[in-house]
């Protein structure tokens, strides 16, 4: 066996719970996937983030088989989507972005048609359901219609329900949109329980910033079809040169030269002084402040105040895409995709 046969071996020793390798799809002459790689390791939070129209879903609806690339391959658990769809839909798991629970059944009902449809044996299936339920708080609600259910309610039962065949790796595509900030927390909560609990590998598809940066441990922007930055929350902000802003506050007239030996000090790329006060910006922004408090204490000069700012993953956004994601929403043009 090669080593790259090795690395997508199913289950056992797999290296990559999702890979993709060269991946293109082509609507016409527009390509909404343009030569996509990534490997994802098992266990990882993975975020994929992108302005509208950046070719996300179409990349998310390859990996789990609902599309055929034009080109490329896709493995998820190690199964060659296109060769073994079945197999593959048996290791993955879907939270679409549309609910798609049915209004008049109850919780469990939900719960169970999915678990038949995936042969989940019967001996299983009671107590599959209730580990479930009542790990997304909604065990007490399991007899109710879900109908009654409030938004994020129905998101966690989508979320149950996308996992009621233990799947390997979880695809959820927005699942927090429209929600409140208390069930927003609550859905991250539970991704993050997720992870403790099973072995399991999400690819998080998100309009939010601060949902990736809390939750993913490594992101992929997104654009025109392609990946055009990947890494951790960490690493992509220090991609950008002068990533930390520094503000100090400043009583009376800066002496002659002050500016310049500021801007001499390790780290730092501009020195502004705005109406009030000193702005920095540099890399690696903690450790010049003691040491510009201290340049300017020798020049006589006195610091008021000083706030560090550190550049967010909206910032990084902005800088591979040109855009910024909240310009666009998270609302898109015409009723939401199923992928089901
Ligand atoms: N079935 C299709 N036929 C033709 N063009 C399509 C089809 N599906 C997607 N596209 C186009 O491919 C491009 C990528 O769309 P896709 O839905 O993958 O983007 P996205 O990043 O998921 O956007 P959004 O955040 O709005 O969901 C868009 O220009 C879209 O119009």
């Amino acid at each position: 066996m090669t080593s790259d046969a090795a690395a997508r071996q199913p289950e056992s020793g797999l290296a990559y719970a999702i890979e993709a390798r060269g991946l293109v799809k082509r609507f016409g002459a527009l390509a909404a996937v343009d030569g996509v790689d990534l490997a994802v390791r098992p266990g990882e939070l993975f975020g994929l983030l992108g302005p509208n129209g950046a070719g996300k879903t179409t990349l998310v609806r390859i990996l789990t088989g609902i599309v055929s690339p034009t080109s490329g391959d896709a493995f998820v658990a190690g199964i060659d989507v296109r060769r073994d769809p079945d197999g593959a839909r048996r290791r993955l798991g879907v939270v679409p972005q549309a609910l798609t629970s049915d209004l008049d059944l109850t919780g469990y009902e939900n719960l169970d048609i999915f678990a038949r449809f995936f042969e989940v044996p019967r001996a299983r299936r009671q107590p599959r359901i209730e580990e479930l339920l009542r790990r997304v708080g909604l065990w007490e609600r399991r007899k109710d219609l879900v109908k009654t259910y409030s938004g994020g309610m129905r998101r966690r039962l989508e979320i149950a329900r996308g996992l009621v065949h233990k799947p390997r790796v979880l695809f959820l595509d927005e699942p927090t949109i429209g929600l409140d900030p208390q069930s927003r927390r609550v859905i991250w909560d539970l991704l993050g329980d997720l992870r403790k609990g099973d072995e399991i590998t999400i690819s998080l598809t998100t309009h939010y910033l601060d949902e990736a940066e809390a939750l993913c441990d490594r992101v992929a922007i997104v654009d025109h079809g392609k990946v055009v930055a990947l890494g951790t929350p960490q690493e992509l902000k220090a991609l950008i040169p002068g990533s930390d802003t520094l503000d100090l506050g400043v009583v009376g007239p800066l002496p002659d030269g002050v500016l310049d030996a500021l801007r001499a000090l390790p780290g730092a790329r501009s020195v502004d002084v705005p109406p009030q006060g000193l702005r920095i910006r540099a890399d690696g922004g903690a450790a010049l402040i003691p040491r510009a408090i201290e340049l300017l204490r020798e020049a006589a000069v006195e610091v008021t105040s000083a706030s560090l700012s550190r550049i967010t993953l909206e910032d990084v956004f902005i800088h591979f895409t040109g855009r910024s994601l909240r310009e666009e929403g998270p609302g898109k043009a015409g009723p939401p995709r199923r992928f089901t």
